[in-house]
């Protein structure tokens, strides 16, 4: 089997140590994906899945356990290279889709290939790609305010994959969205993972879409099961 994209091994979060209000939300959660798979990650609310892909997407340091992207030891790095890390490796999409309201679909798809260090050329040419992939090829000139939520959601999984991520996190990404756009939010998704090998951690309490993927993770008691 092809190595693992992501490798958490005994991840263990608790939010205000050693204090009367303590939570421990992850104890000894253990999670490895590989590349072109996609795997449904569910819990009630609460139960700590923005926690879990905070720690993966290295947004957020768990208090022990070991983080791996990409065969590397993320565990232990310093601010910058794990930034650096996050920027090449990671892409996130929210429940809410976070798109810059005053830039368009394009724009807020070229923009962090700018960040990145990509020319404005390459960048918008990988940004017209990517939404045409997702049948947005027209919508390119389009504000976030003039798109319906299926395609601004669309947009932000263009936007999270502009750099060429190989581990894509998602939480709840349909959670707003009608069961009809949501299936075609999804089966996009789907595609992009056989096509291009990435791995996907999807947060859902869509018991139908979790079906769908190759796996579903269930987070009990701070462990994924
Ligand atoms: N910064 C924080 N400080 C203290 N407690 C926190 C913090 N962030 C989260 N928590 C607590 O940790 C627990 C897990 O939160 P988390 O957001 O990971 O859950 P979730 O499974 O994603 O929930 P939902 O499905 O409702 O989004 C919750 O009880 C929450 O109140």
């Amino acid at each position: 089997m092809s190595e693992p994209i992501l490798s958490l091994q005994g991840i263990a979060k608790t939010y205000n140590k050693g204090r009367p209000n303590a939570v421990t939300v992850l104890d000894g959660a253990d999670l490895t994906l590989h590349p072109g798979e996609i795997v449904a990650l569910v819990a009630p609310s609460g139960a700590g899945k923005s926690t879990l892909l905070h720690i993966a997407g290295l947004l957020d340091s768990a208090d022990t356990g070991s983080v791996h992207l990409g065969g590397q030891d993320m565990t232990r790095l310093g601010d910058r290279r794990r930034t650096e890390a996050r920027r090449a490796e990671v892409g996130f999409v929210y429940q809410a889709h976070h798109l810059l309201p005053e830039f368009t679909a394009l724009e807020n798809v070229t923009l962090p290939q700018l960040a990145n260090g990509v020319s404005a050329r390459a960048a918008q040419a990988r940004a017209r790609e990517l939404l045409a992939s997702v049948g947005l090829e027209a919508r390119g000139d389009h504000r976030p305010s003039a798109l319906s939520g299926g395609e601004q959601q669309r947009v932000a999984f263009c936007r999270a994959l502009a750099n060429g991520p190989r581990l894509l996190l998602a939480d709840e990404p349909t959670g707003n969205l009608d069961p009809a756009t949501s299936d075609t939010v999804f089966n996009a998704l789907m595609g992009l993972v056989r096509d291009t090998g990435l791995a996907a951690l999807i947060a859902t309490h869509n018991l139908d879409l979790a079906a769908r993927m190759d796996r579903q993770v269930r987070l009990e008691a701070g462990r994924l099961v």
